[in-house]
């Protein structure tokens, strides 16, 4: 038996299960809680494809959600989406120990306080995933490219559990930057997901250069990157106005990419609206910031949803 820490994955789907994969090839005991995957995961394992190599496995153990769990993970790894009608407090409850980290590897600001507050005792640790990975069938998961994950302990730090966490992402292969402000990060990162990902949905499912390219595309990139600069430095972090730039020019130093909203949209799944731009408008409400980009693409979004659910 491995004397490395034991595994739950909450939310096994692409991220879940790819960095699950690595993982169970750092040579921890990798289980997994699934949902509608549960009779195909059960029956053939995870099938990983990956340009690191196949990194397909069998979980451990496999449980439906709803079960009860034989013992506490060392570290739960929730991947599940971050959406108004999954209570994450309520998932993963069953299955905290009293000594159990909470991980989460899902994107959207503010997404940390509920699960921080429900336990406040277990350490929790916070990471972004940049990583193209999505599900191509029950049980399969395919990785594109790029994997890296920035964590940190929440709400700052980098606790002894974090960089064990990290320890054995880095021995799985993958590269981890640690940051000891990973609040901080999550806004960095979203002056990213906060732009691209809502407008690729209202523009049907478009992929970033479709985006950058439009006539104006690459202006209201600019504009709404603008905006959340300023509601995070309300929030206590100020950047550089380089990071526009930058954000552009490395979007389109990439291959045309269609983000995980996109996938999400064009496969009729819910999308992560409020985690990744509803909570930005909130914040800069709370702030008095005006976001006139952002509140008319959330407000599109928003009749949209009640069209498309008429
Ligand atoms: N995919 C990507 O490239 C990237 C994704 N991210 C972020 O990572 C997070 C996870 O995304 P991703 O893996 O793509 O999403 P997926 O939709 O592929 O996976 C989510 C998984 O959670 C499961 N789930 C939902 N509710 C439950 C439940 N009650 N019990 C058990 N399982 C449940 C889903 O099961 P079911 O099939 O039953 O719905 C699904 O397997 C998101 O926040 C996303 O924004 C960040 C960067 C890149
Ligand atoms: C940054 C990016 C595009 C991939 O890591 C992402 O977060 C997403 O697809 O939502």
């Amino acid at each position: 038996m491995s004397d490395k820490p034991s595994i739950l994955i909450v939310g096994a789907g692409a991220i879940g299960s790819f960095y699950g994969a690595i993982l169970k090839k750092a040579g921890c005991r990798v289980s997994a809680v699934l949902r509608s995957e549960y009779d195909a995961v059960k029956a053939n394992g995870i099938s990983v494809s990956s340009p690191l190599g196949d990194l397909s496995y069998r979980p451990d153990n496999v449980y439906r959600d709803g079960d009860t769990p034989e013992e506490a993970p060392d570290y739960l790894i929730l991947c599940v989406k971050v959406l108004p009608g999954v209570d994450r407090v309520s998932l993963v409850k069953p299955w905290m120990g009293k000594n159990t980290r909470l991980v989460l590897i899902e994107n959207g600001l503010d997404i940390e306080r509920e699960l921080a507050d429900a336990f406040p005792d277990n350490p929790l640790i916070s990471c972004l995933a940049f990583i193209a990975a999505s599900r191509t069938a029950p049980g399969v998961v395919e990785h594109k490219a790029y994997g890296k994950l920035v964590m940190g302990s929440f709400p700052k730090g980098i606790d002894e559990s974090c960089q064990t966490l990290a320890d054995l992402f880095t021995e799985g292969g993958i590269k981890i930057d640690l940051t000891d402000q990973v609040v901080g990060e999550r806004w960095r990162k979203c002056l990213w997901n906060t732009p691209f990902n809502p407008l690729s949905v209202i523009a049907n499912g478009a992929d970033t250069l479709s985006i950058l390219d439009a006539e104006g595309g690459e202006d209201l990139i600019r504009a709404m990157i603008r905006e959340v600069m300023a509601v995070a430095a309300a929030e206590g972090y100020p950047m550089d106005e380089k990071v526009i730039e930058q954000n552009i020019e490395g979007t389109r130093a990439m291959p045309a990419y269609k983000n995980s909203m996109a996938l999400d949209y064009l496969n009729g799944r819910p999308i992560e609206r409020d985690a990744v731009l509803g909570n930005v408008v909130a914040i800069a409400k709370h702030h008095g910031i005006a976001v006139p980009h952002l509140n008319t693409v959330l407000v599109t979004l928003r009749i949209r949803g009640l069209l498309e659910s008429a």
